[in-house]
């Protein structure tokens, strides 16, 4: 049976940054560790300090023996969402809509340039018949 994994993004987990409320990432797991701040031999600041960002070389960097990796398991409540939170998903028939735009537009600036051109041609042409 699949098992439901909750979703949060970095922003999401980033919020919860207090010494009441103190989320951390770790290699792509998201842990509430607000019960623990007073407890971690490497202080409640170093734990603060991390939130918000991705926690992981800080983490491994500290050198974590077997028995903190195997603890940090009871606070894990969810994983890291890959999917990126910029708006950047513009989909293939956006981008031809736009190109049709930007090509419609162009097509109408140099409409008024011919005709402009075309005026311009014709004035002078009457002005040059007048005077002769
Ligand atoms: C769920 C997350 C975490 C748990 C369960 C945890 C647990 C532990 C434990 C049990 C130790 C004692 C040494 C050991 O057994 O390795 C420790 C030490 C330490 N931790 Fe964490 N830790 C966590 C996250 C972090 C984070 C995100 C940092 C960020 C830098 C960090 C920094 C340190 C440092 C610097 C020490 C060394 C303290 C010393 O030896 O003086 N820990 N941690």
């Amino acid at each position: 049976m699949p098992t439901l994994t909750k979703l949060y993004n970095l922003k999401e987990a980033g919020e919860h940054n207090t010494r009441d409320d103190c989320w951390v990432v770790i290699d792509g797991k998201v842990y509430d560790v607000t019960t623990y701040l007073d407890e971690h031999p490497g202080g409640d600041d170093v734990l603060l300090n991390s939130t918000g960002r991705d926690a992981t070389e800080d983490f491994n960097d500290a050198g974590h023996s077997r028995d903190a990796i195997q603890l940090m398991q009871e606070f894990c409540i969810g994983e890291l969402d890959p999917t990126p939170t910029t708006p950047e998903t513009e989909t293939l028939e956006e981008k031809k809509t736009n190109f049709t735009e930007v090509l419609m537009n162009m097509t109408s600036q140099y409409w008024v340039v011919t005709v402009a051109i075309v005026g311009v041609s014709v004035v002078a042409g009457v002005l040059y018949l007048r005077k002769k």
